[in-house]
């Protein structure tokens, strides 16, 4: 459990508010953010990166919007000096409609349609991660038609072992994702020859909950032989891109700390630099989600029943898989705690949601001493909660609730079932 929340004569407190508070005014299931929580966090990224600024360093942090994508979020990183790493035309729009500047936005994702290189485009955009040469093509295409320069990098699969879940790897070779590393330098001449295309730097993003930094500095040594073997080639790059991918604390897992892996990395870029390119100065971008957002974050849940089935204990709770997908799609553990603490022998149970699916749970076999209703906190769900909720079951998303400096803010109202089918028509 981290400062931010914390048991106070019992019941348990996000920065100085009582949660059971906030779920008897905005009901549940409710997802409560702190502020200072993700402010703090950004920084561990943000003063690091000042620390190494130089006039042949530079950096720029891109808060992953698809790890938690409220538009008051956005704009409070927004207002940190965050850049944005997207991965759809929906995430730039919520970037701009969170008032926040989309000449900071990087566009990653493998499928980018026509139509979203083109409002990338009009928006101006700091640069797009190409994922494909198909894609490289219809980017300058697209770019052409308007009369417009795109800004480009290759997304580089380094095949390197992030050592993390096999559903959240993504540097590997049997990945989706990137350009083989066999294949980069002749997309990048490609690219160099192209009209309306301009080469401005590399990327690669290994996967996600990564615990220690050695892979994502494994990557950047392949990414700097590739800017090496480029620049031999005449194709000069302005920024190295090492995606996201730094691990938070689910459960006791020790994940490098922010500060020691980017003095790590900005040590190493330095004295390569120093060393190949000492007249060339470079920037350094970052695309890190899960440990900005996600310990920002809890999901509250009431408890509606309690079952007992051939000896097995389940606690029936009003969120479910539509709310918080991780523990059914990866079997993701989240730590639960009692929003009030009771005395009394603690039971084994499963915490499972109403949903129509054997795999609707949230958190198998806790210890838990609880009745029907009192409140859950499902901790460390700021990352990848909300962002991947879904109306199954015609259930409405939950609420969010930002606590900010003592006062808490709803910064999405709870979806009404009219509002869930009011575009949806039946045949005249
Ligand atoms: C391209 C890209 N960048 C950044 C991220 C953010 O990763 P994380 O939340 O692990 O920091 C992801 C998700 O894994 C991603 O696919
Ligand atoms: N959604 C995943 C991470 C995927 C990251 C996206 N590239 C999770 O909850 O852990």
């Amino acid at each position: 459990m981290t400062q931010h929340f914390s048991y106070q004569d019992d019941t348990l407190n996000i920065d100085g508010i009582s949660l059971k508070e906030l779920a008897i005014e905005y009901g549940t299931p409710l997802y409560v953010y702190s502020k200072k929580a993700l402010v703090e966090n950004f920084r561990q990224y943000a003063d690091t990166c000042k620390r190494f600024e130089s006039d042949k360093i530079h950096s720029l942090v891109c808060y992953s919007v698809k790890s938690n994508s409220n538009l008051a979020i956005l704009n409070i990183l927004g207002q940190e000096g965050a850049g944005f790493d997207i991965v759809s035309g929906g995430e730039l729009q919520r970037v701009i409609a969170a008032g926040c500047d989309p000449r900071k936005v990087i566009f990653s994702g493998v499928g980018k349609t026509a139509n979203e290189i083109g409002l990338a485009l009009k928006h101006d955009i700091h640069c797009f991660n190409i994922e494909s040469f198909a894609e490289l093509h219809r980017i300058n295409q697209v770019a052409q038609e308007m009369g417009k320069q795109a800004r480009v990098s290759f997304r580089v699969n380094p095949n390197v072992d992030p050592k993390t879940h096999p559903y959240i790897s993504t540097g590997l070779k049997e990945n989706k994702f990137g350009i083989p590393y066999e294949e980069a330098l002749a997309c990048y001449k490609a690219a160099a020859s192209m009209t309306n295309i301009d080469v401005t730097g590399i990327d690669c993003h290994i996967g996600s909950q990564l615990l220690d930094d050695a892979p994502l500095l494994e990557a950047l040594d392949k990414l700097l032989h590739l800017v090496d073997q480029l620049s031999e080639e005449g194709i000069t790059l302005k920024h190295i891109d090492i995606g996201g991918g730094i691990g938070i604390t689910y459960d006791d897992e020790k994940p490098v700390a922010i500060s020691d892996y980017l003095t790590r990395l900005f040590t190493r870029v330095e004295n390569w630099r120093k060393q190949k390119h000492p007249d060339q100065s470079i920037g350094l971008m970052f695309e890190p989600g899960r440990s900005i957002s996600g310990n920002a974050g809890l999901l509250l849940t009431q408890v509606q029943y309690l079952k007992t089935n051939s000896d097995k204990n389940f606690a029936i709770v009003d969120a479910a898989m539509n709310d918080l997908m991780r523990p059914s799609l990866y079997e993701a553990w989240h730590k639960v705690l009692p929003v009030s603490n009771r005395k009394g022998e603690a039971t084994s149970y499963d915490i499972v949601g109403p949903v129509c699916e054997s795999g609707d749970w949230l958190a198998k076999q806790r210890e838990l001493v609880i009745q029907a209703d009192d409140i859950l906190a499902i901790m460390s769900a700021g990352a990848y909660g909300m962002a991947m909720a879904s109306n199954y079951n015609t259930r409405g998303r939950a609420a969010e609730v930002l606590v900010d400096n003592g006062n808490a803010y709803l910064i999405r109202r709870r979806e009404t079932p009219e509002e869930l089918f009011a575009l949806e028509s039946v045949l005249p």
